[in-house]
């Protein structure tokens, strides 16, 4: 985890969002007690530093443990309705259940009343590198590309994650480059685990398209205004330019099935992983 650094100068501009009026706000066992510039979760303090980014109904910022001088990153999902807060529990409660190196862990948790609505405050360990995807618009912006062997160990890694979650008997399902976060080594951490059931629907074939090509199966077919429905009936078509090699192309190819019930098991695809691992050419992995 990171340590503290120089004092962000945003700190003093500090968290109109996160100051709750000094007042104490108490739910369930966590007294959670907000003063400027400051939260408090299960009696520990943590500063506000900066915002990070901003999800479907969640902002993410930047926060520094007053005490320890860690980084942390404290998502706030706004539950809009009893559905949303069941969510935000459901999501809590699957980081609680897993403790492996490919899904991101939960330091600490709180549900807060505000306005009568209620936000669920998750306390995440910071991720420095971002997400998966913002490391592709990277790549992307650069004309370049990632190498084989960066992508065979971020898919090992996610799929290691995806098969401890199967084999607890749930799916991620929501599976997408913006919901994987990569570590300074390319560790990569399944987070976003609000959407799990125990249904197996997984799209891990979208995510290994968006990393060998940079972008979404689908985007194109999206941005000309056709139907992405119909699109997803067809097998995937690898573009002839594609400079992968024949292994990892037919891996994309056979785990892109439209139908989820045709769709490998994990096992068999962390198997196939392996093996091109085992294949690859030891070539540098370029860091981006
Ligand atoms: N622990 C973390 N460390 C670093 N960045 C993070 C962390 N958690 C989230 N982020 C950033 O915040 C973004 C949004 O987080 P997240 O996907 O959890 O929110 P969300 O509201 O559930 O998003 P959506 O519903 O749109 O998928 C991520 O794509 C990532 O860029």
């Amino acid at each position: 985890m990171l340590r503290r650094g120089p004092r962000s100068p945003l700190f003093s501009k500090a968290l109109k969002s996160l100051v709750l009026n000094n007042e104490p706000v108490r739910m369930g066992q966590t007294l959670c007690t907000c003063s400027r510039g400051s939260i408090t979760i299960d009696n520990k303090k943590y500063y506000f530093v900066q915002k990070l980014d901003e999800g479907g109904f969640s902002y993410v910022d930047l926060v520094e443990g007053a005490k320890d001088g860690h980084f942390y990153a404290l998502k706030r999902i706004l539950c809009h309705d009893r559905e949303g807060r069941q969510e935000a529990q459901t999501e809590v409660e699957m980081h609680q259940i897993f403790n492996h190196p490919n899904v991101l862990s939960l330091v600490a948790h709180t549900f807060v009343d505000r306005g009568g609505k209620t936000e669920a405050w998750l306390l995440l360990p910071y991720i420095r590198k971002g997400s998966l995807w913002s490391v592709l618009e990277k790549l992307r912006d650069k004309g370049s590309s990632m190498p084989e062997k960066q992508v065979l160990q971020i898919l090992r890694g996610i799929c290691s994650g995806l098969k401890t979650i199967h084999e607890k008997g749930y799916a991620h399902r929501d599976l997408k480059p913006t919901n994987v976060l990569l570590d300074e080594d390319d560790r990569p951490l399944l987070m976003d685990l609000g959407s799990m059931n125990r249904a197996r629907i997984e799209s891990l074939g979208c995510v290994l398209y968006c990393m060998m090509m940079l972008e979404g199966p689908y985007d194109m077919v999206f941005q000309k205004g056709d139907s992405v429905a119909l699109a997803v009936q067809n097998p995937v078509t690898i573009p002839q330019s594609c400079s992968y090699s024949e292994g990892l192309q037919m891996l994309l190819s056979s785990i892109m099935v439209s139908n989820p019930q045709e769709r490998p098991n994990i096992n068999w695809v962390l198997d196939q992983v392996q093996d091109l691992q085992s294949r690859s050419p030891n070539t540098q992995t370029n860091m981006v």
